[in-house]
């Protein structure tokens, strides 16, 4: 699903009701109406009391449709007009009276009002700003919204909680809605993902209302959610004629004495994922590790006991996953140096092979184009240096990977994934997979699918869902908690399986 931004949400906006030759009113009205129906789903026989704070522009108009709806339909209703202009919009004016013509009078608040009572089993709903924030709130906007935050009633977020710029960081958290639930028109927006402004939206619910397919379909966009459907596109049959050698060979290259398990983990993960053969390629003490964990698996020792360097292996493989448990030694960089000047088969780089990259930035100009990287947070700040904030990550991070042409996997709750300036959102996994290992498996499963024939792109994007995906099975089964990596690479089969449920 594509992500736009402010610019790009006008104009789908503008050219929808041009092209279904409808006025902007009715516009807001599906907005209205898909609000409404939420929330009559969600509540069913409830009817808690429904506190409605509306701006005066459009997103203020949205949450005055929405007040005509619930009155019309016997809810409780207090509906505030936070009054800090005098510029209404026209459809929020429209709105007003409409409600109005209800008999029924919202009450204004402004600088010298007192601040309206909310209890704990009330509901709030958020419609002070939306898309067209310019500035932060001060004053007693700000005051208004940490009122409703520290109040116990339950908030909803009419599309971007309040005081939540789309294409910016905030500049005062304090001044920002933090919403149980947000309902954002037609497509997700970036900040709902970001680990700095992903808390203040709560959970977030898409209603449709209707834009012009064509439209979005035609229009570019730099960054994509990658849900089900977009993962089922990206997956490739296995044809009834196939045989082991149709899938690939990929090479495991890391493992240092004491993390034997990492290679282990990967090499497990890229066999589950599909891949036709593995061969980890490991120091001398993992040998007894790797056989007995994972006899699927060939292995292949290096000349030292305890960290990894230059071996020469029997064959070519299509794909090679390196670092993982590596550690730093001068040989093992050497050997990351070879394989990246040599450019026998595509590469990831994970862990360790990125700390070494990190360490040593003449190494980066020998990346072969289209490598994939997957760093978390703290191995992404080695390579980029410090960032300010999550969007100067991703302009660092979209600079790094199109300075030297790779696509870099960025870990986290949803995973990015940068690829030729393009942004792609994991909308899968959840907290239990924050676990030893788990970065292991993903590197395993990503190289597994290059080894099988995938794009290098698609096999990072594909591989962070599946990824997710098991994780999300995993849980299912096994609550957050108790979800090991292992469990990870056990559920890939149902990951698999679920891309077309
Ligand atoms: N796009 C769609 O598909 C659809 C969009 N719809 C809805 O429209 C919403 C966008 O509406 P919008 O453009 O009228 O802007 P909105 O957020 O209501 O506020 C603008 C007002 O706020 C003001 N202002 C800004 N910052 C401020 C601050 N810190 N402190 C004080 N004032 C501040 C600014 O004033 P100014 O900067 O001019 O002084 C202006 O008056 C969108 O989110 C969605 O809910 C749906 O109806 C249907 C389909
Ligand atoms: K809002």
């Amino acid at each position: 699903m594509k992500i736009f931004n402010k610019g790009k949400l006008k104009e789908a906006d503008e050219f929808t009701i041009k092209e279904q030759n409808i006025s902007s009113d009715e516009l807001m009205e599906r907005a209205a109406i898909q609000l409404f129906g939420w929330l009559k789903t969600q509540l069913k026989e409830n009817r808690p009391k429904i506190n409605l704070f509306c701006g005066i522009g459009n997103n203020g108009g949205d949450g005055l449709a929405l007040a005509r709806l619930l009155l019309n339909d016997g809810y409780e209703v207090e509906v505030y007009i936070v009054n800090f202009s005098d510029k209404r919009s026209d459809d929020f004016l429209l709105n007003l009276k409409r409600l109005k013509e209800h008999q029924f009078w919202p009450e204004f608040i402004n600088e010298n009002s007192d601040l309206p009572e909310l209890n704990q089993g009330e509901i709030v709903i958020d419609a002070i700003f939306g898309i067209g924030l310019n500035r932060p709130a001060e004053g007693w906007i700000k005051e208004l919204i940490q009122h409703i935050n520290q109040s116990k009633s339950y908030v909803i977020a009419v599309d971007v909680p309040s005081g939540l710029y789309l294409d910016k960081a905030p500049e005062v958290p304090e001044a920002i809605i933090k919403a149980e639930t947000t309902i954002t028109f037609q497509l997700p927006k970036l900040v709902f993902f970001l680990p700095e402004t992903a808390e203040f939206a709560g959970r977030v619910e898409i209603a449709d209302i209707g834009l012009d397919q064509n439209f979005i379909a035609k229009t570019a966009s730099e960054a994509l959610l990658i849900q089900q459907h977009d993962a089922q596109r990206l997956y490739k049959p296995r044809g009834k004629f196939s045989h082991k050698g149709t899938f690939g060979h990929c090479l495991v290259a890391g493992g240092s004495y004491g993390k034997m398990g990492s290679v282990l983990l990967a090499t497990k993960a890229a066999l589950r994922v599909g891949v036709g053969k593995v061969s980890a390629l490991i120091p001398k003490c993992g040998y007894d590790i790797l056989q007995l964990g994972i006899p699927e698996a060939m292995v292949i020792t290096a000349e030292n006991e305890k960290f990894l360097e230059k071996t020469t292996i029997d064959f070519t493989p299509e794909s090679i996953c390196f670092g993982i448990g590596a550690g730093k030694e001068e040989a093992t960089k050497e050997y990351l140096e070879q394989l990246l000047k040599e450019r026998t088969a595509p590469l990831l780089i994970d862990a360790d092979g990125i700390n070494i990259l990190a360490e040593n930035q003449e190494l980066l100009n020998y990346l072969p184009e289209k490598s994939i990287l997957t760093p978390h947070p703290g191995e992404l700040k080695r390579l980029l240096g410090e960032w300010e904030d999550d969007f100067d990550k991703l302009e660092k991070a979209k600079a790094f990977s199109l300075k030297y042409k790779v696509i870099v996997v960025i870990k986290g709750a949803y995973t990015i994934t940068i690829a030729d300036k393009n942004l792609y959102i994991n909308s899968t996994g959840n907290p239990g997979m924050a676990t030893a290992g788990s970065g292991d498996t993903l590197s395993g499963i990503i190289a597994g699918l290059v080894a099988q024939g995938y794009d290098a792109t698609i096999a990072a994007v594909f591989g962070v869902y599946l990824h997710g995906k098991a994780g999300d099975l995993a849980a299912e089964k096994l609550g957050f908690e108790a979800v090991i990596a292992d469990d990870l690479i056990q559920h890939l089969g149902e990951a698999y399986k679920s891309l077309f449920e």
